[in-house]
């Protein structure tokens, strides 16, 4: 798969504070991934998420979106590339009908008018939105204005969305319709980097977790092989998701589990249950 960003021994610090917020981050993502990044709070994966779009420019190092490197390219070059979905929707919405604020950003980039239709009607369809176009955003809603959110993103056509806490304050609904989305985003082409302490949406959805601790990356693989290594995630202060801690209890008296979902683990009891009977 294509290289979409790099980021080389990226440090960062804020102004005018003494520590770093990033000290010597490598990660690569490529065309297609739906990554989660995990850790503690103060860990550094909003600095890092930041750093991703051109919001944040490193203090030391490199970080290249789409080869263009985002210190000596207009953060604009880069934002239209890299998506960024802000964890309250209340920060990012600012127009007063649901149409004109998907369109904002189509029309910000200079697409011809029906183009910038198109676009808006296509992003509102994927998030299931259609029929709310003059409905004021304010007057949807958590859970609708978190999808408007991310409608407005995706018609920028962006090539990697990041999504900063997405199911903070999300019902159960809420949750259910975002995990189902970003899968499908996902599978219809969009690399996703997912920011979140949910760690049972990260089981749910993520195929690559990387966990983040004091600045660093300390873990970055597969889902199950990052949220099956306790300990490194007990020292980061992270409590592995509930199926994991039910699976690793069941390993302990000998029942071979690896679940990661509540599905995996029923079917998993079932296959260990019935062969136990037999
Ligand atoms: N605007 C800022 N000014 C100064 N320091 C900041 C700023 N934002 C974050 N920091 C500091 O940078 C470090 C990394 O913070 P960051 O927000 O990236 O972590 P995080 O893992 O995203 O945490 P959380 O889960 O709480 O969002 C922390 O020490 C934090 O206090």
């Amino acid at each position: 798969m294509a290289t979409v960003i790099e980021v080389r021994d990226l440090w960062f610090k804020y102004p005018g504070v003494d520590d770093w917020a990033l000290r010597g981050v490598n990660f690569t993502l490529s065309s297609g991934e739906l990554v989660a990044i995990i850790g503690q709070n103060g860990g550094g994966k909003t600095t890092l998420a930041k750093n991703l779009n051109g919001l944040l420019k490193p203090t030391k190092g490199v970080v290249l979106v789409d080869g263009l490197d985002t210190r000596s390219t207009p953060t604009r070059e880069i934002v239209r590339r890299v998506g960024y979905v802000f964890q309250n929707p209340s920060h990012q919405i600012f127009e007063s009908k649901v149409w004109e604020e998907v369109a904002y950003g189509p029309r910000n980039l200079g697409l011809p008018e029906d183009e910038v239709r198109n676009r808006v009607r296509w992003a509102l369809s994927l998030v299931g939105l259609e029929g709310f176009e003059d409905h004021n955003p304010y007057d949807l809603d958590y859970s609708k204005m978190k999808l408007l959110t991310i409608a407005s993103v995706l018609a920028m056509k962006p090539k990697v969305i990041v999504l900063d806490e997405p199911t903070t304050g999300q019902d159960h609904a809420g949750r259910h319709v975002l995990a189902k989305l970003v899968r499908q985003l996902n599978s219809e082409g969009f690399t996703i980097v997912v920011i979140t302490h949910d760690m049972r949406f990260v089981a749910e959805v993520a195929k690559r977790v990387v966990l983040m601790a004091d600045g660093r990356i300390l873990l970055d693989g597969p889902t199950r092989e990052v949220l099956y290594a306790v300990d490194v995630l007990r020292r980061a202060a992270i409590k592995p998701p509930q199926i994991v801690q039910l699976s690793l209890a069941l390993r302990e008296i000998g029942f071979p589990m690896n679940a990661l979902t509540l599905a995996e683990a029923t079917e998993e009891v079932a296959r260990i249950l019935r062969g136990t009977l037999k």
